[in-house]
């Protein structure tokens, strides 16, 4: 089954750069920009991956912390994102949607962040030409209106430019900061302008911001782990798809259990959804793994997760050619199991 899941061509459509980063690709990224080689990094690196029993979504956001310092320099990003694209890559993910928050410091601004993640997408392409990348720039709620302002404003400048690479818009960051309404302003601006949206909802239980959420809109919705039975109902009359984190959810304790996870209730309700990874550095795992999870969980058929494939498929923001070329890669797949 893992060779299996692993050659599969698979769909990542929520994953965070800096939260893409593993201990490995860590410890090059030190070595090779920073020329860090110590034992003392390598520890830090493996209590990054460690999370306690009663680990909590504050946790997790504290790990951002270290990666963002190794991202904090130009050659630092550069090379993560090169890194990050590799990664995938090597996972077999033939189609990644790669979200980012722009920041800016002493080193960069973040027009700088985007165009350093933009151009190291390009030049990537030659090296590792079987995966397609695109980019979400990621609205943090924890930051200013002033922030996500520019934010998107940055993200339609980019997207005139290079209108097959930036094609949507992620509301991120810890869900109890910040306060939804006052991004709908941005949010709305880059919906009208023809960015996709990707919002992180229902990541922890706050009824009147779910409500909100849906009834503002999205093109895909991010977590959705709080969401009633109504408004997966809701979701899958708009045929609004739930991306699916398991290992994200479950280690950052938003869901008790594998066995808890509401893939569950959308795979017997026929609901859309997708298979993702969220943070493949930050939780340690993989597309792969994931899919090894929902199979162990799930009794998923190796059918089934071509299907989950080919739904993520249709749910991505490439053009119509790309996704038919997207669903050939799983046919020709499909293919060469049976005259195996
Ligand atoms: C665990 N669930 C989650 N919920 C909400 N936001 C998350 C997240 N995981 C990641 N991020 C958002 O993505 C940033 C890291 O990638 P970038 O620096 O943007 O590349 C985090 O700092 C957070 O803002
Ligand atoms: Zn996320």
């Amino acid at each position: 089954m893992w060779k299996f899941l692993k050659e599969m061509p698979k769909v990542e459509l929520h994953a965070h750069l800096n939260g893409s980063l593993n201990t490995n690709s860590l410890q090059d990224l030190a070595e090779k920009v920073y020329g860090n080689t110590s034992e003392e990094f390598s520890h830090l690196c493996a209590r990054f991956v460690n999370f306690e029993k009663d680990s909590n979504l504050d946790k997790c956001f504290e790990k951002f912390a270290f990666v963002h310092e190794l991202t904090s320099t130009a050659a630092g990003l550069q090379y993560a994102t090169e890194l990050v694209i590799r990664d995938f890559a090597n996972d077999n993910i033939q189609y990644l949607e790669l979200r980012t928050t722009p920041k800016a410091n002493k080193n960069y601004l973040r027009r700088d962040y985007l165009r350093i993640v933009l151009d190291t997408i390009k030049r990537s392409r030659k090296k590792y030409p079987n995966i397609l990348v695109k980019l979400l720039p990621s609205i943090n709620r924890s930051e200013p209106v002033a922030v996500a302002e520019e934010t998107v404003a940055l993200a339609l400048e980019f997207a005139k430019t290079d209108p097959d690479l930036v094609v949507g818009i992620d509301l991120s960051g810890i869900p109890t900061k910040g306060k939804f309404t006052d991004f709908c302003g941005a949010l709305d601006l880059a919906r009208r302008e023809g960015l996709k949206l990707v919002i992180h909802c229902a990541e922890i239980d706050n009824p009147p911001e779910i409500k909100e959420m849906l009834s503002f809109g999205m093109s895909r919705c991010g977590h959705g782990t709080y969401l009633t039975e109504e408004d997966f109902a809701q979701m899958k009359a708009a045929n609004i798809p739930i991306e699916c984190c398991l290992t994200s959810n479950v280690k950052s304790g938003s869901v008790s259990s594998f066995e808890e996870h509401h893939l569950k209730r959308l795979m017997e309700s026929d609901a859309p959804r997708v298979v993702c990874t969220d943070d493949s550095g930050v939780f340690d795992t993989s597309l792969t793994n994931e899919f090894l999870l929902v199979v162990e969980t799930f009794n998923v058929t190796r059918d089934q997760c071509i299907d989950l494939t080919l739904e993520a498929v249709k749910h991505s923001f490439a053009s119509e050619q790309e996704r038919q070329q997207m669903a050939l890669k799983v046919e020709h797949y499909v293919n060469s199991l049976q005259t195996d």
